[in-house]
């Protein structure tokens, strides 16, 4: 395919798809073995090369702090594995939340893709989980979470640990849809800079800003050669820039992702718009989150402490990002909507909320 300004050839791009990964923060990691199938048998027919399956918090995220998972996500990651017949699984492991036992049970499950994540300033937590991945024979991917709170030569440094550990592609992850054009543009430069020709570099957005699109377009001119979307822009928070517009997007710009694009409006209009109830909303929570840069998945838990502790949930999120609490902090929201209840029942406010 070439560019569709200059008729030059355009390298191509992969899409990962983490409908049944980052999707799971949405639908509160109730996914069952039907909609996986379903989803997966449609994704592959679209062309989709990589699909992530795990509990929205990776494996071993199934747990009080995080909320339980329906069904086991090993049985999900086998059933995904049965239908697959070109796309290869893949796995998100957060060391300390999952182990490399985990890891290795995910591996004989039938995931051929471990994507390991740590906050962007802490790669160096993720060095064994890499060894034992390259040794299992698994494609390996870094996830670089909450992007925007490390510039980019800091992000270029921690993505060098992770690929001198064996990691074979190094995200920009904007866990929080914080980051504008030129910011998620300037943090994939300095990382293929750096990383290029030993890894890839790839691009993970989300819609708190309605920005994951255009990023994921400014990251691919940047040099990112894998970026991630899902179906219905089913994620965390205001979810992740849509599969299905990547797409055609990429389509429209002569760039190859091997995608049809057809098949792929029909996975998300077909098969997976009608299980998801209400899609991901940008909406006044998911974009205090993108101001204010607050982790995604955090909109669930503070729709929940609103909910039980009567504070609005846009003011316990931008409490949550003056403190600057990481992805594993999920506890604090709680500590936060009760501060606030205090704070409102002393200032005489009852049963604020939204
Ligand atoms: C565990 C997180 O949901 C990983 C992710 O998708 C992000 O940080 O964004
Ligand atoms: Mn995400």
């Amino acid at each position: 395919m070439t560019d569709i300004h200059t008729g030059d050839p355009r390298e191509p791009v992969r899409i990962t798809d983490t409908t049944l990964r980052d999707g799971s923060h949405a639908v509160r990691h109730q996914f069952t073995v039907p909609q996986v199938r379903d989803t997966v048998r449609a994704l592959d027919r679209a062309g989709l090369q990589v699909i992530e399956v795990t509990h929205g918090d990776g494996l071993g995220g199934s747990s009080f702090n995080y909320g339980f998972s329906k069904v086991d996500e090993i049985e999900l990651i086998a059933a995904a594995a049965q239908e697959a017949t070109r796309a290869r699984i893949a796995c998100l492991l957060l060391p300390g939340v999952g182990t490399v036992e985990d890891m290795r049970r995910a591996a004989d499950a039938g995931a051929s893709v471990i994507r390991i994540a740590t906050h962007c300033t802490e790669a160096d937590v993720s060095i064994q989980h890499f060894t034992v991945a390259r040794d299992l024979g698994l494609e390996t991917v870094g996830f670089l979470m909450l992007s925007h709170r490390a510039g980019p030569q800091e992000l270029a440094r921690q993505g060098r640990i992770m690929v001198d550990a064996g990691c074979q592609c190094v995200y920009v992850v904007d866990s929080a849809g914080a980051l504008i054009l030129g910011e998620a543009r300037d943090r994939v430069a300095a990382l293929v800079a750096e990383v290029s020709p030993d890894a890839q570099v790839g691009y993970h957005g989300h819609q708190n800003l309605s920005l994951g699109v255009a990023n994921s377009l400014l990251a691919y001119e940047a040099g990112a050669r894998q970026i991630d979307g899902t179906l219905c822009a089913l994620g965390a928070g205001a979810g992740n820039s849509p599969t299905e517009v990547l797409a055609a997007v990429f389509e429209r710009l002569g760039v190859p992702t091997g995608l049809d694009t057809t098949a792929a409006l029909s996975a998300a209009d077909d098969v997976v718009r009608p299980f998801i109830g209400v899609p991901p909303l940008i909406e006044r929570g998911s974009i205090v989150q993108g101001l204010v840069g607050v982790y995604s998945s955090f909109l669930k838990h503070a729709e929940q402490a609103s909910e039980r502790y009567g504070v609005p949930t846009a003011d316990i999120l931008r409490r949550v990002g003056e403190h600057g609490y990481v992805g594993g902090q999920e506890d604090m929201i709680i500590d936060v909507a009760l501060r606030l209840r205090a704070e409102h029942d002393s200032a005489g406010l009852v049963g604020a909320r939204g």
